[in-house]
């Protein structure tokens, strides 16, 4: 099918199927316009597609091999460079059209910058957003613009969205004050574990969008990445509360984003591909 906003791409290996078809949609947001510190995750989305091609498609752990699942890939949205705000609208609507076609299919986003989570939660209307992030994202505007990534969380609370938030290590006196006043519950990367994940979460309405800030892992993990920050969560920390999460919870939507970098093969997109794949499987293993 056709979108508005969408062009091709470098695609996952294995045979794929049209979105009107597929119980999974990946969409790339190669934006980066409002990156603070370490620039590259307008090319996240290829990085992360070319990784996969390392990746076995049998999920050993649920005996899945997602190369049988019924996955779409339309491409990437066509970014306003520069402008979050556009470039979210954009995602938007890409994936209104999206649902609109197949009301069914799971969206996965591959960014790209935290920023454009908006676009796709808008679309979404989750009732709760689960987030793993190194950083609150709550500020209010970050170098003058509230649409920077920096806020996202922010512009997604004020939609009365309920949020959670694992792997935290980053914020301002304000954004620990503005989720306190907001009921905005979240755990710090050095106090997670599964239980602590399993308490916040259990409680929150459904249907659910799942965000990976792909600096919610440690460093080691995910060197390239707009805002890196030591000291963050292990690979199976995220693992084992998205198979907790996909069990109990009604998933709307996914994303990973802030992956950068450079060149192909890049440790961070490894990373995030290996995830994708679990993420993948772990909710393959109902189809
Ligand atoms: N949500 C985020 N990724 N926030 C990161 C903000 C960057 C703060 N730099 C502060 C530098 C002060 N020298
Ligand atoms: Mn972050
Ligand atoms: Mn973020």
């Amino acid at each position: 099918m056709d979108f508005l906003y969408t062009y091709e791409t470098l695609k996952l290996e294995f045979p794929l199927v049209n979105p009107e078809k597929a119980a999974f949609t990946i969409l790339g947001v190669p934006f980066d316009g409002t990156t603070s510190f370490k620039a590259g995750a307008r090319f996240g989305p290829t990085l992360i597609r070319h990784a996969t091609l390392n990746l076995e498609s049998y999920v050993l752990d649920y005996d899945v091999d997602i190369s049988q699942l019924p996955i779409a890939d339309i491409g990437d949205v066509a970014v306003v460079a520069g402008d979050p705000r556009k470039t979210a609208d954009r995602v938007r609507e890409t994936v209104e059209e999206l649902m609109k076609a197949n009301p069914k299919t799971m969206p996965i986003l591959l960014g790209g910058e935290h920023s454009q989570t908006l676009g796709a939660v808008e679309a979404l209307k989750p009732a709760s957003y689960v987030v793993f992030d190194a950083h609150f994202d709550l500020r209010d505007s970050y170098e003058d613009n509230p649409y920077n990534h920096a806020c996202v969380a922010r512009r997604i609370s004020e939609l009365g969205v309920k949020e959670a938030m694992f792997g935290i290590r980053s914020g301002t006196r304000e954004e620990v004050e503005y989720a306190e006043e907001n009921g905005i519950q979240w755990v710090h990367a050095r106090d997670y574990d599964f239980d602590a994940f399993v308490e916040l979460v259990k409680p929150l309405p459904e249907p659910v969008y799942l965000s990976i800030d792909i600096d919610a892992f440690d460093l080691s993990l995910v060197p390239s990445t707009g805002t890196p920050e030591a000291g963050g969560l292990s690979f199976w920390d995220v693992v084992e509360a998205i198979e907790w999460l996909v069990e109990k919870k009604r998933i709307v939507g996914f994303d990973i984003m802030e992956v950068a970098g450079e060149n192909l093969g890049d440790v961070t997109a490894l990373t995030a591909a290996k995830l994708l794949f679990y993420f993948i499987g772990a909710m393959g293993r109902d189809i």
